[in-house]
């Protein structure tokens, strides 16, 4: 496991990026069925109606075949879509299948923007994050644009918000001792990769 502390957070990404790129398409495909196994049958994912995921990008596990599952069990889905204005916010647009996709600046994939269609982020039930790392305390490195700790920050001033459930979604080898956290930084309700689930204080 790497030792956080001796690398500055822009090398820590660095490292952990380049971990998670180089994973073959065979341990791609086994983690994702992995991560599947782990959460398609949880409760907190089959409780809940409106689920906020990603698609996944520079290595990230995938969560695809949970929006598929998510999608054939008629729950509502929803993608993060960037906002032109201001340009370091994003939104939670609902996706069905089959609709079109366009890449956004980070050449990331994401729906047409429809502001009809969005919802506000304290009204999902469960929020699905992609990361960079994560610790066992519930920290969370991400790409470093700082756009889930904005459409997060209402957690931090309201600690006792129930909604959404916040889960980390990563490969095993993305795990790091101890991530010091800013300020901003959202603490995760838990991370789940394709080895089992690393839960901080999840109400059941
Ligand atoms: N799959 C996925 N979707 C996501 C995120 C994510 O982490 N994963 N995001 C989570 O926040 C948002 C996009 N955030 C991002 C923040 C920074 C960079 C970034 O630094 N990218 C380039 C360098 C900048 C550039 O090309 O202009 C890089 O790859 O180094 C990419 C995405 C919304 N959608
Ligand atoms: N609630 C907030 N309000 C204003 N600025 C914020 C907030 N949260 C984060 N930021 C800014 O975003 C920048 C990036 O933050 P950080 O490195 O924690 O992003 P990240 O969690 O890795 O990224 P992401 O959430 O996009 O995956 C920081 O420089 C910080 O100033």
């Amino acid at each position: 496991m790497i030792q956080a502390e001796d690398l500055s957070r822009r090398d820590l990404r660095r490292l952990l990026r380049q971990k998670r790129r180089s994973l073959s398409c065979s341990q791609q495909h086994r983690a994702a069925q992995r991560l599947y196994r782990q959460l398609a049958q949880h409760p907190l994912f089959r409780r809940a109606r409106h689920i906020a995921l990603y698609l996944a990008n520079d290595g990230e596990i995938d969560p695809r075949i949970l929006l598929q599952a998510a999608q054939r069990r008629g729950k509502a889905t929803y993608l993060p879509v960037l906002k032109t204005w201001p340009g370091t916010r994003m939104a939670f647009q609902r996706v069905r299948p089959g609709e079109p996709m366009r890449r956004n600046r980070f050449c990331i994939a994401e729906p047409l923007s429809k502001a009809a269609r969005q919802r506000p982020v304290w009204a999902l039930d469960l929020l699905l994050l992609p990361l960079v790392g994560f610790d066992t305390q519930g920290g969370r490195l991400g790409m470093g644009g700082g756009f889930y700790d904005r459409s997060l920050a209402f957690r931090n001033h309201r600690h006792n918000a129930r909604r959404p459930i916040l889960l980390g979604l990563a490969h095993e080898c993305q795990k790091v001792d101890r991530l010091d956290l800013e300020k901003w930084d959202v603490t995760l309700d838990a991370t789940v990769t394709d080895a089992g689930w690393y839960p901080l204080r999840l109400a059941r």
